[in-house]
């Protein structure tokens, strides 16, 4: 059993996948406050379901595509065998996840999508850098920008740990708190050999649940 907020259907607002039509399963729960949070309504609540029905809800909207998200996933300890049994029901599957906790739990063949926690999300102290290990080809590791001076910290994290030669790399404003046209300034005054990307279901609909 699972703790689950919400199952919907969406086009993929973030990361490299963006655009593409997904089912996200959003799990319940996070040990994390980080001060922007967009699904502060995911911390508490849900329904516990069964492993079979998550799986067959997610069958019904007829994707290939799903996205499991929270909250944060990992945080609970049934998520590694949701993510192998959607693995191993064909679907391309990627994870959205918070630097810290170990994200060795996911199966390899999921797209990891690891976020790593600036200074003005109010939670840098909990990214586990000893994940940047475990991180393949495949994965994409995350910065969600509040200030300049998170940019700042980003932009020497990724030449610190050679980032960009280990997976690809996104920097993504946090939403209402930097201007993207700063954003890409930014990243092309300094040839940073990162993604740039906006949250697109926001610009397509707004900040609303289950969307
Ligand atoms: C809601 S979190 C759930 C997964 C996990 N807890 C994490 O933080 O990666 C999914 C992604 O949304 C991002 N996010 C949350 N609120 C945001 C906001 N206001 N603007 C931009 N991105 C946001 C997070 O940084 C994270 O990359
Ligand atoms: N459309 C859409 N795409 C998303 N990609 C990641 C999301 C998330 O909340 O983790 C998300 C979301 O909430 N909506
Ligand atoms: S880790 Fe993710 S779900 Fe948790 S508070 Fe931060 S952005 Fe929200
Ligand atoms: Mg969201």
């Amino acid at each position: 059993m699972l703790k689950i907020t919400e199952i919907f259907h969406s086009l993929q607002g973030e990361a490299a996948q963006a655009g593409l039509p997904t089912v996200f399963v959003r799990l319940t729960g996070c040990p994390l406050r980080c001060t922007y949070c967009d699904s502060a309504y995911a911390f508490t609540g849900g329904d516990w379901m069964h492993m079979d029905d998550i799986l067959q809800e997610i069958g019904r909207h007829g994707t290939r595509h799903v996205c499991v998200t929270g909250g944060e996933p990992l945080a609970q300890k049934r998520c590694g065998l949701l993510l192998s049994r959607l693995c191993d029901a064909g679907f391309s599957v990627s994870l959205e996840t918070s630097g810290a906790v170990d994200i060795r739990q996911a199966d390899e063949r999921v797209i990891r999508v690891m976020d790593l926690k600036t200074p003005d999300s109010g939670e840098s102290d909990r990214n586990r850098w000893d994940n940047l290990a475990a991180l393949t080809p495949r994965d994409q590791v995350k910065f969600v920008l509040c200030s300049r001076g998170d940019y700042e910290w980003a932009r020497d994290r990724v030449a610190e740990h050679a980032l960009a030669e280990r997976c690809e790399v996104l920097f993504s404003p946090a939403w209402g708190e930097v201007e993207a046209t700063d954003l890409a300034d930014w990243i092309l005054a300094d040839h940073l050999p990162v993604r740039f990307q906006v949250q697109l279901h926001k610009l397509l609909w707004g900040d609303v649940p289950g969307k």
